[in-house]
């Protein structure tokens, strides 16, 4: 089994994916690692040098390629894979995979964004926690209709990963 996890920046998918496959002795990809180590750059430099366009086809072929290839895996995506070209539809789809999104609410999302802008190009250059704020809603509005496809919704405000974690094997299994 495949199991995809997808969410909003900072909602825990790479810290959260990585746990769960130790827990089920699954192999662990992160789709963002996964791209910089492909194509020997940063996800930050892909979108400085080639553009978010670029980026967004990277994004959709390295999908195919890991749901295509592997088994027994968490595959952690990026905050906007399952919102681009029809890579939703595509994990949807695929067989023996299931997809989990981790909800977050706007005041957790900034409150860990905030700590770790620099890495995440659409936010690096915000400025103030009222433009964050807005950034955040108007980008959750337009994404959630995506997010909330996945087989699984899993709310993780003020929750530990054990506690998520509990309640996941709850759901899946
Ligand atoms: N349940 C949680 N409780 C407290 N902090 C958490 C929780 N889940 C994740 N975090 C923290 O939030 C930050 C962002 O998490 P992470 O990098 O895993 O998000 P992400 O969904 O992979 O983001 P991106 O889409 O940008 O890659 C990290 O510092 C992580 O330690
Ligand atoms: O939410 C997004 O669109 C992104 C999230 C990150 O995981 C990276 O995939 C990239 O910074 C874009
Ligand atoms: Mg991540």
């Amino acid at each position: 089994m495949i199991l995809v996890l997808i969410g909003y920046m900072a909602s825990g998918k790479s810290t959260f994916g990585r746990i769960l496959a130790e827990k089920l002795h699954y192999e662990f990809i992160d789709l963002d690692d996964y791209i910089e180590k492909n194509e020997k750059s940063t996800i930050s430099d892909i979108f400085k040098i080639k553009g978010e366009i670029h980026f967004r086809k990277l994004e959709t072929q390295y999908l195919k390629e890991l749901l295509e290839s592997k088994k027994d895996l968490v595959l952690s995506l990026g905050g906007g894979t399952p919102c681009y070209s029809s890579n939703m539809n595509l994990i949807l789809e695929s067989n023996d995979v299931k997809s989990i999104y981790l909800k977050a609410s706007i005041p957790t999302l900034m409150a860990r964004l905030k700590n770790e802008k620099g890495k995440r190009p659409l936010v690096a250059h915000i400025e103030t926690d009222d433009m964050l704020a807005e950034f955040i809603g108007k980008h959750l509005f337009e994404r959630s209709p995506f997010y909330s496809m996945a087989n699984v919704t899993i709310t993780t405000d003020n929750k530990s990963l054990k506690a998520i974690m509990e309640e996941l094997v709850l759901e899946l299994f």
